[in-house]
C-alpha cells in the first residue's frame, strides 16, 4: 500500500491519438517534436539551453520507449506504456476526471469561432448580476495576446475582457490593482451560474499586472472555478476510506475542491515540486498525492515555445531524483499527461494526444504495459495499490 504520487505533467502527449483526426490534429506529438526540434538545434535558446533534449531520468523511466522512440537500448526501469483518452474533449477537466476514473462522456457546450464569441444574453445577466459596465473581447484568443491588446482598455474604461478557445471555458482577464483581484474572483463566480445551462467546463479567472501593453504579465492568481466530476473519482473514494488527498497546484480547482484534503499551491514547476516533495514526506500510508504541473500547458505549450518547453522538461527531469529520496518502500509513483500541446503544431490550442504512463516506485517491478485503452486505468491501478474500491472505468495494469 504506502503512498501513491500522480504527477500530471500538464499538456504533455507523446503522439496523436487514434481519434486525433476528428480533432483536426493528426501528426501532432508534443515529445517527439520537441526531441526532434532539439536534435536539429532547433530548440536553443539564448541563456536557457541548447542541443538534443536530456531527459536522463524519464529516459530511464521508459519515456522513449512508452512515446515508440527507443532510442535507448536499455530496458526501463519503470512499468512504462502509454494511454488513450476516450473523453469527448481534449481539455484539463476531461483528462484529469478520467485519470481519476471519471470519462467525461458527454458533449460540453463551447463558444462559436464568431465575433462576438458570446450569446448576448448571457453577456447582459453577467453585467446585471455583478455591475461591471460592460466587456471587452468577446472572441477566441490567446490570453497574452489579448490583454496586451486590451488590457490598457480595461483599465481606463474599467471593463474587464472576455474570451474564450477551443476549450469549454470563458475566460475572464482584469488588472490585479485597477479592477480588484477579490471582485475578478466574485465576478467569475456569478460569470459560473450564467454559464451552467450551457454546459461550460470553466470559468478561469486572468489577472494580470503592469500598466502598458509593453509590461502586462499575468499572475500566479489564476483560478478556475469548474463544474465538479459527474461521478465519483478515485479521490472521492480515497477521501471516503479516510485517506489525506494532497492536491498540488490546479488539482484542487479541476475537481472542484471535492475528494480533497489538502491544497499547496506554487507560483511555477519548480515550486509546484518543492510543494509535491513537501506532501510526499508528510503524507501517511494509503494517502495520495496528486499534482499538475501546469508550466507545460501555459507558457509554453499554448504559447508555441519549442525552446522553453525543452527547458522546461529538463529543469523537471533533473529534479525527479529528489522525488526518488523521498520515496519509501511501498510508494508508487506514475509520471503521466491530460492531453497534448504540441508547441511546433498549428494554432495556440491543445493537441489529440496519447500521454505517457510511467509507474515507479521501491519495489515495482518494470514491465511493459502497452498502449492502455483509457487514462482511466491509471486511477484503476493507484487504487489497486492503495487498496481503495476501483470505479467503473479503468483496468489496473498493477
Ligand atoms: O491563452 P490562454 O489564456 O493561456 O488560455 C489557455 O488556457 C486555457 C485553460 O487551460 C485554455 O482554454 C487555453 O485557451
Ligand atoms: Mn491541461
Ligand atoms: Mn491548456
Amino acid at each position: 500500500m504506502a503512498r501513491a504520487i500522480i504527477m500530471v505533467l500538464d499538456s504533455f502527449g507523446i503522439g496523436a491519438a487514434p481519434d486525433a483526426q476528428a480533432f483536426g490534429d493528426e501528426g501532432s506529438n508534443t515529445f517527439g517534436h520537441i526531441l526532434a526540434a532539439a536534435s536539429a538545434g532547433a530548440a536553443d535558446g539564448e541563456g536557457l539551453r541548447t542541443g538534443p533534449l536530456d531527459l536522463p531520468n524519464l529516459e530511464r523511466l521508459g519515456l522513449f520507449a512508452a512515446a515508440g522512440l527507443g532510442n535507448s537500448a536499455k530496458r526501463p526501469e519503470a512499468i512504462w506504456g502509454s494511454a488513450r483518452e476516450i473523453s469527448h474533449g481534449k481539455d484539463t477537466p476531461s483528462g484529469h476526471w478520467e485519470i481519476a476514473g471519471v470519462p467525461v462522456l458527454f458533449d460540453w457546450g463551447y463558444f462559436p469561432q464568431t465575433v462576438p464569441a458570446f450569446p448576448a444574453q448571457l453577456i447582459q445577466q453577467i453585467c446585471d448580476d455583478t455591475q461591471i459596465p460592460g466587456i471587452l473581447g468577446d472572441r477566441h484568443a490567446s490570453g497574452t495576446q489579448i490583454i496586451a491588446e486590451l488590457g490598457e482598455e480595461s483599465i481606463s474604461s474599467g471593463k474587464p475582457i472576455f474570451y474564450t478557445s477551443s476549450d469549454s471555458v470563458l475566460q475572464i482577464a482584469a488588472h490585479e490593482t485597477h479592477f480588484g483581484l477579490e471582485r475578478l474572483y466574485g465576478l467569475c463566480a456569478a460569470a459560473r451560474k450564467h454559464v451552467d445551462p450551457l454546459n461550460i467546463g470553466r470559468v478561469i479567472a486572468r489577472p494580470f499586472l503592469g500598466e502598458t501593453a509593453q509590461d502586462f504579465t499575468r499572475t500566479a492568481n489564476r483560478r478556475d472555478y469548474s463544474v465538479p466530476p459527474p461521478g465519483q473519482t478515485l479521490l472521492d473514494r480515497a477521501v471516503a476510506a479516510g485517506r489525506n488527498v494532497h492536491a498540488i497546484g490546479k488539482i484542487a480547482d479541476i475537481f472542484a475542491h471535492r475528494g480533497i484534503t489538502r491544497t499547496l499551491k506554487g507560483d511555477g514547476n519548480m515550486a509546484l515540486f518543492d510543494r509535491m516533495l513537501e506532501a510526499v514526506r508528510e503524507a501517511n500510508d494509503g494517502d495520495l498525492v496528486f499534482a499538475n504541473f501546469v508550466d507545460f500547458d501555459m507558457i509554453y505549450g499554448h504559447r508555441r515555445d519549442v525552446a522553453g518547453y525543452a527547458a522546461a522538461l529538463e529543469a523537471f527531469d533533473a529534479r525527479l531524483s529528489e522525488l526518488d529520496g523521498e520515496m519509501k518502500p511501498g510508494d508508487l509513483a506514475i509520471v503521466t499527461a491530460d492531453h497534448g500541446c504540441d508547441p511546433t503544431f498549428r494554432g495556440t490550442d491543445h493537441t489529440r494526444e496519447i500521454v505517457p504512463v510511467l509507474a515507479y516506485g521501491p519495489g515495482i517491478e518494470p514491465k511493459p504495459i502497452g498502449r492502455r485503452e483509457s487514462f482511466a486505468d491509471i486511477g484503476a491501478s493507484v487504487a489497486t495499490h492503495l487498496g481503495l474500491a476501483t470505479g467503473e472505468y479503468g483496468r489496473s495494469f498493477l
